[in-house]
This record gives structure tokens, C-alpha cells and sequence, in this order.
């Protein structure tokens, strides 16, 4: 496989498509991932991102020169915040914006149980200023990164679109449960708009060249990232959270999917948005399998030939015990399907990490406000 990874069956060019994609968040982990399959999809790319967790420099940002050097084609990037309408407005009035990817958004969950207000802010009234700015230049396409956070606790597994949602523990995971219900109402009150809402359910690796990955710039709690830095000997130690789960191996499960096959997810729900009006639609993307704390590190050990200290300890407060997606609906209605194993996000994402220890490199210090970079 070369440095343009793997296409998942989709045919260029055999569904009519958007043209020009504004793509919030696109200094991030998966909004950057995401933009090198819309690229070599023929999309042309509008990235915008605040730099709240991606890093960003004088330049812009080093996630997306990269993107470029992967690709050979160019991305126009505006360092720009949703809560500021006005510069929104202004980047609707220079491109014609035909569908937007809607990445932008705190993540931490501890961070949101600590501050609600500046979730709900950031989350929710930076979705409602970019729909308002999307109405007025007559732009109603839209997929939207929500997450299996919105089922709460399983009632039953595996989890399918139908399953209950809001039963949730957490401030974060509350964000895209209101903005999915904003998105409902949206959808009935005005029939232009097109929406696809897309449950994510664990993200890990990164892109098989090792020139773009997760580098957040805030501090993370999620198992592999931490896991490659016990791996690169920057942690001493693993801690897992709990092993007296009602689990085959008592640690906790997740549906893992690789953030290459999670962009391609987009891509297949772009092409659904392009030929059909959907209103609104609900999928899950996963690979439908549930895998362990211990499975997952035991793969990543064997595929990366390092050894990961373990310390057990209680459970993580608000943890669940298993969580994996029936992913039929995606597969049927978007023809898309997962098509990497764990063994590739592991050595994907440790590909990444010992090519960049020290995640992207700046170019400069200081960041300033950069518009228009392309
Ligand atoms: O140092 C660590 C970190 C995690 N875990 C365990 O690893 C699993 C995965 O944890 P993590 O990577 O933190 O993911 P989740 O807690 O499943 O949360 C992710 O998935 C949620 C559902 O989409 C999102 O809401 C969150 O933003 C996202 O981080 C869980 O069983 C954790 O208890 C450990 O044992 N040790």
C-alpha cells in the first residue's frame, strides 16, 4: 500500500457530488484524516479549526500541510472560532460552500463534567451559529460528528440506531445528544435540509503513511494514545481501569475503528447526501466487534514488539462495561463497510508515534490569525 492508503470500493465520480466541502475542525485528529479522503475523493477542502486541541502555527496548521504533502492537492485552511458569527458569515460569502462536516468540538468528558457552561457554548451554540450561517447562503447539507456516547449505557448489544438515546453520564456526551435532537427539529420545521448524523464509536490509528495522527494539545485519557506513550517509555506505566467487568477477561470493550475507515465513512455519507434527500439520518460506524483493554493491548505488544507495563485499578468513574455497533445500517444504506484490523491501527498508530515522538512540528512559535492559506 503506498502512501494514498486504500479506497474502500467507492467509484469516483459514479454518484453526482459536492464540490467545495467545508470541513470544521480540520486540524484534528479525525476532521485531518477525514480531509485526505475527501480530497482524493475530488473535493475541494475549506478547513477551518480554532486550534482549541489540534496544533496550529504562523502557518497554519502542520496536520494539514502534511494532508497536502499525502495528497498532492491543496487545502484552503482559515484559523477561525464558530462562536465568532461574523467570520463565519465571511467565509460563507468567499467559497460556495456546498456541504459542511461538522468536527469542531470539545471532546474531554472530565473537562465537560467540570465545565458545563463551556461545553454547552463551545458544542451546542458553535452548531447553532454555523446553522444560521449555513441558511443564509443556502447551504442545507450537512454531516455531523456525533458519537455511541448519545446511547448511554447499552440495554442490549449490539447497539443499533434504534437503541434509546440520553441516558447519558456526561456533560460532553449530553452536547451531541441536544444537538442531534436541535438537528431532529431542524429537520421537520424546514424540509431543504439534508443531514446525516454519524455515531462514531472508538477512533484509533492513524493514516498508514505516519505523516498525520492524533497530537492533541490538551491532556488525554484515551487508552491508545496512552498506551504508545508507555510503549515510547514517556509513561512509565498503563493503568487499567477496572478488570472485575462482566467481560470474557474482566477489562472493559469497545468497538476500536481505524480513523481511515471512520473517514470513509463520510465520504459514503457525502455521496448518500449528493444524490438523495435524507431529511435527517442516524448511523453508527464501527466495525460491529468488541475487543478488549487486555485484547487490545496484547495485539499492540505482538505488532509493535514493546512491552506495556499494566497496573490495574478500580474502574474509571462512568466507564461502561461493553460497547460495540451493529454497523448493518451503514453497510445497506452507504455501502460502507470496515475494512482495517486492529493489528493495522496499532501498527498505524505506532507508525505515527515513533515517526513523530514530539507529535507535528511547528513552524513557528507564536500563532497568529491566518486566513485564506491555501
Ligand atoms: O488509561 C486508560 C484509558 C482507558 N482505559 C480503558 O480503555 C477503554 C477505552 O477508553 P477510552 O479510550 O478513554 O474511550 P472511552 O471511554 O470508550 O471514550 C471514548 O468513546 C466515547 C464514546 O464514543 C466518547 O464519548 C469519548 O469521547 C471517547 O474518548 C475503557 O474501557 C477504559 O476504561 C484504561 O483502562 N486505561
Amino acid at each position: 500500500m503506498g502512501i494514498h492508503g486504500r479506497s474502500n470500493g467507492h467509484t469516483e465520480g459514479a454518484m453526482p457530488r459536492f464540490k467545495t466541502i467545508l470541513v470544521t475542525g480540520g486540524a484534528g485528529y479525525i476532521g485531518s484524516h477525514c480531509v485526505v479522503d475527501l480530497l482524493q475523493n475530488g473535493h475541494e477542502v475549506v478547513a477551518i479549526d480554532n486550534f482549541a486541541n489540534a496544533v496550529g502555527d504562523d502557518d497554519g496548521s502542520p496536520a494539514l500541510r502534511k494532508v497536502e504533502e499525502i495528497t498532492g492537492k491543496k487545502v484552503t485552511f482559515y484559523r477561525a472560532d464558530l462562536l465568532d458569527k461574523p467570520q463565519i458569515n465571511d467565509i460563507f460569502d468567499k467559497h460556495s460552500v456546498e456541504c459542511v462536516v461538522h468536527f469542531a468540538a470539545l471532546k474531554a468528558v472530565g473537562e465537560s463534567m467540570a465545565q458545563p457552561l463551556l461545553y454547552y457554548q463551545n458544542n451546542v451554540l458553535g452548531m447553532l451559529n454555523l446553522l444560521e450561517v449555513m441558511r443564509s447562503h443556502g447551504c442545507f447539507q450537512l454531516v455531523f460528528s456525533s458519537s455511541c456516547t448519545v446511547y448511554g449505557e447499552p440495554e442490549r448489544l449490539p447497539i443499533t440506531e434504534e437503541h434509546p438515546t440520553g441516558k447519558i453520564t456526561n456533560v460532553y456526551g449530553r452536547t451531541k445528544y441536544f444537538i442531534e435532537e436541535m438537528l431532529k427539529d431542524l429537520s421537520v420545521a424546514d424540509e431543504r435540509w439534508n443531514i446525516i448524523s454519524l455515531r462514531y464509536f472508538n477512533p484509533v490509528g492513524a493514516h498508514p503513511s505516519g505523516l498525520i495522527g492524533e497530537d492533541p494539545t490538551k491532556e488525554f485519557t484515551n487508552l491508545m494514545p496512552f498506551m504508545a506513550q508507555v510503549a515510547l517509555g514517556k509513561k512509565p506505566v498503563l493503568t487499567v481501569f477496572g478488570n472485575d467487568y462482566n467481560t470474557p477477561d474482566g477489562t472493559g470493550v469497545r468497538d476500536y475503528i481505524h480513523v481511515m475507515d471512520l473517514a470513509s465513512g463520510h465520504v459514503a455519507a457525502l455521496n448518500l447526501l449528493s444524490a438523495n434527500h435524507v431529511g435527517l439520518k442516524v448511523y453508527n460506524l464501527g466495525t460491529g466487534k468488541g475487543v478488549s483493554v487486555k485484547q487490545l493491548v496484547d495485539v499492540f505488544e505482538r505488532v509493535t514488539g514493546t512491552r506495556i507495563p499494566l497496573q490495574y485499578e478500580a474502574r474509571r468513574l462512568g466507564d461502561i462495561t461493553a460497547m460495540w455497533a451493529d454497523a448493518s445500517l451503514a453497510r445497506t444504506e452507504l455501502g460502507w463497510t470496515t475494512t482495517r484490523s486492529v493489528e493495522e491501527m496499532c501498527t498505524d498508530f505506532w507508525r505515527w508515534q515513533t515517526m513523530n515522538p514530539d507529535g507535528y512540528v511547528k513552524k513557528n512559535k507564536t500563532s497568529v490569525i491566518v486566513n485564506g492559506k491555501s
